[in-house]
């Protein structure tokens, strides 16, 4: 068993990485840390928890520790990180420098030339960047990063396709209000409306993708050559991402080429990789989030609605943006550091 910790375990997403990592096969949760208001108590008195699995009775007496170094012990393999991005900015390179392993879901460093942005079934070779962090930085550890929630739900979808040559995407995404965490949007905000702004969420998207469907070159990643534009709304979904993806190819593919090309997407042999990666629906009303968002335990991404348009074709894609999107995408980058010997 690997020892992991989680910087900021009390958080919406750091509940989560505690539900996901409960009965792990490879992980022995066995440190906590959030913020100095919280450091000393119980995690069942710190955490206000909010999952709908009950508290793993273990971690609930667990004491949470403050966020740094000399607070957690030195023997751990791995630490996840859910801390809010300015927080995160200031304090993983300190543990970096401390020596320890970080799989982080913060968005901070996520475009960094030496840092892994990666989905282990889309870019599992950026992990050769840690050589290239390791000798540039003062670090013994390594960061490795997950992608946006939004960002996510496309790129596996996207990376399917990029047989076809992908040459422009644009999306317009329906984004569930558990993605601004549990007092992001208030309920008069959100209730019998949408809100057709994210804050940078567009640029993430437009950024983070071609960052992670581009290839390693010297020293940093050489990003894909595609356009991508992005339009962002909030709705009053729970949990699951939807997006209405349009794209553009060299090639002219059918829509049953394109739906073949999804199906044959591979999966990763790692504890918590679904498989398939992509489930496809016929039906021209799914993916919809309340009836999908827990395809492949919610790991996996679901798409339908494919039809060609007159620039090139378009469909729907959905995943779960608080667990493959955020916590579930840590972990399965924490498996894929395990199973590749970085641990
Ligand atoms: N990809 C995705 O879909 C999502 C990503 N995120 C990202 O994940 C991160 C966490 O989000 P979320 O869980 O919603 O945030 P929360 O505000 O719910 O939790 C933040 C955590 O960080 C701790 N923390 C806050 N300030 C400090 C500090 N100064 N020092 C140490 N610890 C601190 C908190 O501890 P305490 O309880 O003591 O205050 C808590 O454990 C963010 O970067 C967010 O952007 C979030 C949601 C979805
Ligand atoms: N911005 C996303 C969630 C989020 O926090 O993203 P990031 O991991 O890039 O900070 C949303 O609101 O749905």
């Amino acid at each position: 068993m690997f020892r992991v910790g989680i910087l900021g375990a009390t958080g919406a997403v750091g509940q989560r990485f505690v539900q996901l990592l409960d009965g792990h096969p490879d992980f022995e949760l066995v440190a906590l840390t959030a913020s100095e208001e919280s450091a000393g108590s119980s995690y069942r008195a710190a955490a206000k928890w909010r999952v709908s699995t009950p508290i793993p009775e273990d971690v609930a007496s667990m004491t949470v520790t403050a966020t740094e170094p000399e607070a957690v012990p030195d023997d751990l393999d791995l630490l996840f990180s859910s801390l809010p991005s300015g927080v995160a900015e200031r304090v993983e390179p300190a543990f970096l420098e401390a020596g320890y392993v970080v799989s982080s879901n913060s968005s901070n460093a996520r475009l960094d030339d030496d840092v892994p942005l990666v989905i282990p079934e889309v870019n599992p070779d950026h992990l050769d960047l840690i050589e290239v962090q390791r000798e540039e930085r003062d670090w013994d550890g390594a960061l490795i990063k997950n992608p946006n929630c939004s960002t996510i739900t496309m790129v596996p979808a996207l990376a399917a396709l990029d047989q076809f040559g992908i040459e422009r995407v644009n999306v317009s995404t329906l984004q569930a209000v558990s993605g601004a965490g549990y007092s992001g949007v208030t309920s008069m905000e959100i209730i019998d409306n949408a809100i057709p702004y994210i804050g940078g969420e567009e640029e993430k998207m437009e950024t983070e993708s071609r960052k992670l469907l581009g290839t390693v070159g010297d020293g940093g990643v050489d990003w894909h050559e595609a356009s991508v534009s992005a339009s962002c709304n909030r709705i009053a979904t729970i949990d699951g991402h939807l997006e209405n993806v349009f794209v553009e190819t060299d090639a002219d593919p059918s829509t049953e080429e394109i739906a073949e090309a999804f199906r044959a997407a591979a999966s990763q042999d790692l504890p918590t990789a679904p498989d398939p990666l992509i489930e496809v629906f016929d039906e021209p009303d799914r993916p919809q989030p309340r009836l999908d968002r827990m395809v492949g335990d919610g790991m996996a991404i679901a798409v339908g609605g494919i039809q060609q348009n007159d620039d090139g074709f378009q469909f729907n894609v959905l995943s779960h943006n608080t667990i493959r999107g955020a916590a579930g995408a840590s972990v399965l980058n924490g498996e894929l550091l395990a199973d590749r010997g970085w641990l």
